[in-house]
Order: C-alpha cells, then structure tokens, then sequence
C-alpha cells in the first residue's frame, strides 16, 4: 500500500489552515493519503471533518472520510491575519517532527504549507526558510548524491533552480563563485534524473547580468566564473550551456530547449515561475534525503480567513511530492 505524505500546517494566522483543508477535500478520494501535523481545532474550524490519529499510518484507513491530523495544540490563540512569534516555536516544532516522519520512512515526503519568517525570525528561529532548515534537520542521514539544499520552483513546463536563495541582491555577485554555481547545477542535474525520471537532463544558465554581461562591458561574472564553470559542467558530462541571457530565457519557445534553469538569484527565478503559473507553483527542496514540496505562495495574511485564498498550489504540490516519492522509490 502507498505510504502517506505528511503535511505541516504552517503560519496558524495564515492561509495554511484554510488551504490544507480545501485540498483535503480536493484530494480525498485520490492517492496517496495525507497526515497532517498541526492544531486540530484550526481545521475543525474550516468545516471539515476531522480524525485525531497518533502515526502517519492511521491516516490511511479514515482519509477518504475524514482529514486526518497528529494533534499539536499551539500554546497562544490565534489571530488570523496576526502572526504570534509565540507560536512560532510549535510551528518549528511540527516540521521538525514531520522531517523525522519522513527519515524513518513513515511517510514517503512532507509538504509544508508556508510560514511567515519575520515571527520565526523573532522567536528566534535561525534558519532563512524550510529549505535550510530541513536541511540541518536530515544533515546527518544518509544521501547517494551531492547534497543540496538547491530550492527549485515549478510552474507548468518550468524548473527554475536557485543558485543563491534569501540574500540582499547587493550580495549575489559576490555569492556567484564557481564552487556555488557547479554544485548547484550538479545536484539540479542528479534530482532531475532520480527524482523527476529524465533520463537525459538539459540545463540551461542564466546569466547574472544584463545581456549576458555584453561582453564584460555591464559586467565581467559571465566571463571570470559562469562561462568556464559551464565548460566544466560539461566535461563532467552534465548537459548545460554557457549563461544565457534572462530576459530572453524563458519564453515558450525558450522553455521547450531545457529541463531546467539555472538561476542566480531569488526574482530571476520567481518571476516568470509566479507569472507563469501563479496558482499552480511549487516550491521543491532538491538535493536532500527526503522528499519536500509547497505551495509557491506565502502566508497570504492580507486573505486569510475570508475563505477567498485558493489551494491549488498547495494541491499540485502534494501530488508532485507524490510523484517524486514514487520516481525516487523506482530506482
Ligand atoms: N514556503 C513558504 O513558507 C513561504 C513563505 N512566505 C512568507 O509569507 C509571508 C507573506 O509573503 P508575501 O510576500 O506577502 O507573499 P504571499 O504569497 O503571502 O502574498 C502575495 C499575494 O498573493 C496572494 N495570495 C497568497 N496566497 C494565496 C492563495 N493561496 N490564494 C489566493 N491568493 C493568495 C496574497 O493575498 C497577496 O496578494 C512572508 O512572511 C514570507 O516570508 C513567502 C513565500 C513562501
Ligand atoms: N520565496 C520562496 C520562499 O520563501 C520559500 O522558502 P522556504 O520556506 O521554502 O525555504
């Protein structure tokens, strides 16, 4: 029988509530079940119908009927739209003990729904976001391949794959070194084949500067670090070009030349994928011993609790972990 994904709830005051319950209805009669870990009371308030279990197994039998979830009361009430660093804590917590879910193998990948980082950050959480600290949390277990943590967003046929993720754009160039950049590409390229089934992947890299550096003269990274960085990405066999100017990357014709883009930094990336396919992003960790994928959005707190927030992020989102799980299960 297929194992269960678990879920994380996310920031309490945010949309993941409402969301984790609308995909649970979405999702109820389709493989694989979910468990989610997380505030009970939060989903019986959306309506659904809910059954307390203890193990990601439980949720099994009761998931076509029911939305099942390993109760974990948050210590403060709950504002919507007002996050509370005093719960930021739990909210750590419940990834914490989703991530150990997953390395034991009773559930086969997480999907997080999104946390707000500012009341984290207060709380005193010290990771920029799920990806590094998923990361800290399977550092220690076993991983054939070279380790990430590479963030990669999806929307329809685009991979977009981040060589720096939550940094001040002042401080990307000096964070674009040759070390970076390959390893990025190399664990991009070992996911797409283990955990994406593409037998032969395609990497396309986009430039850091405007049209590619224009020869050096609106910038000289292109020359001193991307370009010989491609040329020995490709004597290891990885297919990958020399950097490409962004603004001409990913268009629809563009897109049908890769499997995935390299890209330097955060918006390189996250505009096209969220102009691409806003509802359907999303987000996956590549590179790490378990499988994590989520919605592409935020906390979303400007909606939260007016029943308008849409799930079908966090949906495609699920069912990519789903598919990935199986891909990485096959080999
Ligand atoms: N994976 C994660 O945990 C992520 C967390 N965040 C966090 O979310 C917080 C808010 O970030 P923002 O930049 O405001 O982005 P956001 O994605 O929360 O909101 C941007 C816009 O999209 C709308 N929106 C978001 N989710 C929606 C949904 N499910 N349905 C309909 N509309 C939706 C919002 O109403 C808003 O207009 C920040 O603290 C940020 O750190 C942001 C992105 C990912
Ligand atoms: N902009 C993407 C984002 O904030 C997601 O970060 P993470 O929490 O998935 O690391």
């Amino acid at each position: 029988m297929t194992r269960p994904l678990v879920l994380t709830l996310g920031e309490p005051a945010g949309v993941g509530p409402e969301i984790v319950a609308a995909a649970w209805n979405a999702l109820k009669t389709e493989p694989p079940a979910f468990a989610v870990i997380g505030d009970a009371d939060l989903l019986r308030a959306q309506g659904v119908l809910v059954v307390e279990i203890n193990t990601p197994a439980d949720a099994l039998q009761p998931f076509g009927r029911a939305l099942p979830v390993i109760h974990r009361p948050l210590p403060a009430a709950v504002e919507v739209g007002r996050p509370d660093p005093a719960n930021a804590p739990a909210v750590a917590d419940g990834i914490e003990e989703a991530v150990s879910f997953v390395l034991s193998g009773e559930a086969s990948g997480l999907v997080t729904a999104p946390i707000a980082k500012a009341p984290m950050y207060a709380s005193g959480f010290r990771f920029p976001g799920h990806t590094e600290f998923i990361a800290e949390l399977t550092a220690d277990a076993p991983y054939p391949g070279t380790r990430g943590p590479v963030m990669m967003l999806t929307a329809k046929d685009l991979r977009a794959c981040l060589v720096t993720i939550h940094v001040a754009l002042g401080q990307v160039a000096e964070l674009i070194t040759a070390d970076r950049v390959a390893r990025t590409a190399r664990v991009v390229h070992e996911s797409l084949k283990r955990d994406f089934a593409i037998a032969r992947p395609r990497l396309a890299m986009a430039a850091l500067n405007p049209h590619a550096g224009e020869g050096g003269a609106l910038g000289v990274e292109e020359i001193e670090t991307l370009r010989p960085v491609a040329a020995q990405l490709r004597a290891e066999g990885i297919d990958i070009t020399d950097p490409r100017p962004a603004d001409t990357l990913f268009h629809d014709e563009a897109r049908a030349g890769y499997d995935a883009a390299l890209c330097m930094y955060h918006d390189q990336a996250l505009i096209p994928v969220k102009t691409l396919d806003f509802w359907g992003g999303v987000n996956v960790s590549l590179g790490l011993p378990i499988i994590r994928t989520s919605p592409d959005h935020g906390t979303g707190f400007d909606i939260a609790g007016q029943g308008i927030a849409r799930a079908d992020s966090l949906i495609a989102a699920v069912r990519l972990a789903s598919e990935m799980a199986a891909a990485r299960a096959a080999r």
